[in-house]
């Protein structure tokens, strides 16, 4: 898979190896075992025990489109103090910016089909090569890797600590894709949308308010091209042919996480940082300052 990297974009892997690679906070994760929900994980995190050359947490957000994979990875970015890379978020910049790629990807992305393996290694490679430039270590990826062959030319590049995956029924995501509004201004993401799923096909009742804009956003919100009901529909069909089977990869490699929000942000982010022995991180990170 090496030679297929080098193929389109031959400073990939060893790009992602030297910027990944070397520094300083330790995140040891250990004993990950495929298994649903791990409430009480045992993932180490020994802070106080800071090896020389233990490089940054390399974590990895699968989900389908609407789970939510941008909030909860944006909090563990900010909490770690490692970036968030999300690869939907470069493809919308190069969208925005009046570059050569710019319509091709437009048509793409409005139809809700994937960009080839290419530019998204092009897009990754010059995030990662801007990063490295600042001195950024370890990663949070999100909406990357979506298929197969991205997860292998990953897997050479470097080594991914713990893959998590987060889920939430199907009536869900979409009322969840079609309530989303982002700022065009400050560029904060909203949820319109006021969920209160009834209990059926054995999921569980679920309820979330909606996460309403401040007044100096709410005249200037927009919805995403992509987040009309037949495109969400086209982006969920493509999910589950091109991306589950990155799921079973990780699971086999005993890397995955799966993680089942059981509401909204309130509610699930105290369970996702307890399923991630992360509870009193905070508080071990000053003690161990
Ligand atoms: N790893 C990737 N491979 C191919 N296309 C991608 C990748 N990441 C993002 N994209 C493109 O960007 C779009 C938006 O991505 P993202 O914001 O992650 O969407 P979603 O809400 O569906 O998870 C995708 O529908 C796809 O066209």
């Amino acid at each position: 898979m090496a030679a297929l990297a080098r193929l389109f974009k031959p400073q990939f892997p060893s790009l992602l190896r030297r910027s990944l690679s070397t520094t300083t906070t330790t995140a040891t994760v250990s004993e990950i075992q495929p298994q649903r929900q791990r409430p009480n994980s045992s993932i180490l995190f020994p802070l106080t025990d800071d090896p020389k050359g233990s490089r940054n947490f390399q974590w990895v957000f699968l989900g389908c489109p609407g789970v939510g994979k941008g909030t909860y990875a944006g909090r563990l970015s900010s909490l770690l103090g490692v970036p968030h890379i999300a690869t939907g978020d470069l493809v919308r910049e190069e969208l925005s910016s009046s570059g050569p790629l710019s319509h091709q990807l437009k048509e793409i992305v409005n139809q809700g089909k994937l960009v080839s393996d290419e530019i998204i290694f092009n897009l990754l490679s010059k995030r990662l090569e801007a990063g490295e430039s600042k001195g950024e270590s370890g990663f949070i990826l999100d909406g990357f890797p979506r298929t197969i062959r991205q997860t292998e030319i990953l897997d050479e590049a470097t080594e991914i600590d713990l893959v998590i995956n987060l889920k939430l029924r199907e009536d869900v995501l979409i009322e969840k894709c079609l309530g989303r509004r982002i700022c065009s201004d400050c560029g904060k993401s909203f949820n319109l949308a006021s969920i209160n799923a009834k209990a059926e096909n054995g999921y569980p009742e679920i309820t979330m308010a909606p996460l309403l804009p401040p007044p100096q956003c709410s005249s200037k919100l927009i919805t995403r091209a992509d987040d009309t009901e037949p495109v969400v529909r086209e982006r969920l069909r493509i999910y589950k042919e091109q991306s589950e089977p990155v799921e079973d990869y990780y699971r086999k490699q005993g890397k995955l996480m799966e993680f089942d929000l059981p509401g909204g942000i309130p509610e699930s982010w105290p369970k996702l940082l307890e399923a991630l022995n992360l509870d009193d991180y905070g508080d071990k990170r000053s003690a161990a300052a």
